[in-house]
């Protein structure tokens, strides 16, 4: 049987390039689908507490088509029943409704080098697609397994799996999770050996931050609000924060956490790809490849971070709480960063001398994932006998609570004449009482199924994203870059402020936000 590519006339076009004609470009799935999912690695911690249970979610909510299969592939030795007593304590709703989707839940052991174990895999594909002969079948593999076996599975998958019948509109695409890579020598490495096997429209690279509702109305805002688009550049906005806190530790993650730090953690992946939604210009069309053209230009107009513009952390015992060495899998002088500010320049008309500021830190005082755009002081303030004006601040809230508020100065209620700063808040729980925001994985897994590549990384900005951090984790990884030690559950180190205030940050002393009053919508 001859292998067919996600669609007949879809050639590769250059690296980038996933469609060979845009006007072709459609995303989506009829029910007539016959849809297996492969979740390679399906023992594993990403699979049983992100993977199943985003799968569970499209299930019930209707999103899959109605001939879906999910098989679990891994080493282990496991059956059917073993895997669904596995899965079950991180599915939701009745006994019903998890039963309902575990039937469908299947296991095939197998290892991830060699050919019996994927022949085995192959076999159980042909059968179940040969039931629907007629019907296009599409194959996700989703490569729930650390990255240094990629190469290996796709090689797997590529020889052993990659059979599909010749049914218009059948496809296979391939799914997997970061890190890609540790510097951009070894990303592209990764990256050429995963390309040899499946082309860049087969590949989804997850970026989860991509796929969390703020992030992507980030977008819509941005490009769809005529009042935002004369203010959206250097003349108007002094600075930008990207901020990422978790109010833990690495606790259990150590391990994996140590050869990593926070750059290549949080970064170089999540918080580049904020900045780039903040920053590029509004694309041709939504296609996906009009999009990424778009964070592609900009990251690549990012030089390397510069050290003075960093400041690193690691977090010490406090408040009961153990340190980062504490960790018993974590080397006891280890200089890993668990937190990292870090200044960006972009040097391009729009943006060039404003300084976006990336900050990430674990054991910090709160967990929070926020974009906070600060404008200049107003010239000529008549406004309170004071020179300078308060700065007006957009603040887009990805976690907890999503919400979106614009600090603005406005007449302080009553009989004085004072200006005051307040806030136009858009509370995502009051204005959508009734809309659960799904989470990023289900969102993620619903496009990769319809074929939209949109809020998956193209190889290059990942190559983008690792030329702006390489030769600062080349530097820190030679012991070159002071790490400052922090106490766990505080703000992070006090060198991140004067970073902050050297990017013209001014805290907005008078602002005291106050929760809006008003009934739920
Ligand atoms: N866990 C999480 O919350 C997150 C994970 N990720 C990423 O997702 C991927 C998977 O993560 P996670 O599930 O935590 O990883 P695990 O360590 O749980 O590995 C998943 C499975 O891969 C197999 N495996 C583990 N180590 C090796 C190895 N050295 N060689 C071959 N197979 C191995 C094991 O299956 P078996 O032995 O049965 O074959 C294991 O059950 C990684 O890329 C990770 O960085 C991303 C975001 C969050
Ligand atoms: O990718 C990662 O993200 C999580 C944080 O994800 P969130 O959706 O809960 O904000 C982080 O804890 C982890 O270290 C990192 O690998």
């Amino acid at each position: 049987m001859a292998a067919i590519a996600e669609s007949p006339s879809t050639e590769l076009q250059g690296e980038a390039s996933g469609y060979c004609n845009r006007d072709e470009w459609h995303c989506g799935f009829s029910d007539e689908l016959c849809l297996t999912i492969v979740v390679a690695g399906a023992s594993g911690d990403l699979a049983r507490k992100k993977t199943y249970p985003a799968l569970q979610f499209l299930f019930q909510h209707g999103f899959l088509p109605s001939n879906v299969a999910i098989i679990g592939y891994a080493r282990t030795d496991m059956n059917d029943d073993k895997l669904r007593e596995k899965l079950k304590p991180k599915l939701v709703g009745s006994d019903d409704d998890i039963d309902k989707f575990l039937k469908r839940c299947t296991y095939v052991a197998g290892s991830y080098d060699g050919a019996e174990g994927w022949q085995g895999l192959a076999k159980v594909l042909d059968k179940r697609e040969s039931k629907c002969s007629k019907n296009p079948a599409g194959r996700l593999y989703y490569l729930a397994l650390p990255p240094s076996v990629y190469p290996q599975v796709c090689a797997g998958l590529k020889e052993h799996c990659d059979n599909l019948r010749s049914v218009e509109g059948s496809w296979i695409r391939v799914i997997v999770e970061k890190p890609f890579g540790h510097d951009l020598q070894s990303s592209e490495q990764l990256a050429d050996q995963l390309g040899k096997l499946y082309p860049e429209h087969q590949l989804y690279r997850i970026d989860h931050y991509l796929g969390k509702e703020m992030a992507q109305n980030l977008f819509v805002m941005r490009h769809a609000n005529m009042f935002l688009a004369p203010v959206w550049n250097r003349t108007c906005i002094s600075n930008v924060q990207i901020t990422f806190k978790e109010d833990f530790g690495t606790e259990g993650r150590g391990g994996y956490f140590d050869t990593f730090g926070i750059l290549r953690d949080v970064l170089q992946n999540h918080l580049a790809q904020m900045l780039a939604m903040v920053a590029m210009e509004k694309p041709l069309s939504v296609h996906p490849d009009d999009l990424r053209d778009e964070k592609v230009k900009v990251l690549r107009c990012i030089k390397p971070v510069e050290p003075h513009n960093v400041v690193l952390g690691q977090y010490t015992a406090a408040n009961g709480q153990p340190g980062y060495t504490d960790d018993p899998t974590v080397p006891d002088d280890s200089k890993t960063p668990t937190f990292a500010a870090v200044t960006l320049y972009i040097d391009n008309d729009r943006w060039a001398g404003v300084p976006f500021v990336l900050k990430a830190g674990k054991a910090l005082n709160e967990r929070k994932a926020e974009i906070r755009v600060q404008l200049r002081a107003t010239p000529h303030f008549v406004f309170n006998g004071e020179p300078e004006s308060m700065r007006n601040e957009l603040v887009v809230r990805l976690q907890p609570d999503e919400a979106i508020y614009l600090k603005m100065i406005v007449k302080k209620p009553g009989l004085e004449f004072d200006a005051a700063i307040s806030e136009l808040d858009l509370d995502y729980s009051r204005r959508y009482p009734e809309v659960d925001i799904p989470d990023a994985y289900p969102r993620l897994i619903l496009d990769s199924i319809r074929g939209d590549q949109q809020h998956f990384v193209r190889r290059d900005e990942l190559r983008a994203a690792w030329g702006i951090f390489t030769p600062l984790l080349h530097k820190i990884d030679a012991g070159e870059v002071e790490v400052h030690p922090y106490p766990y559950g505080s703000r992070g180190p006090a060198e991140a402020d004067e970073l902050l205030a050297r990017a013209d940050f001014v805290k907005n002393v008078a602002y005291d936000w106050k929760e809006p009053g008003g009934s739920k919508l």
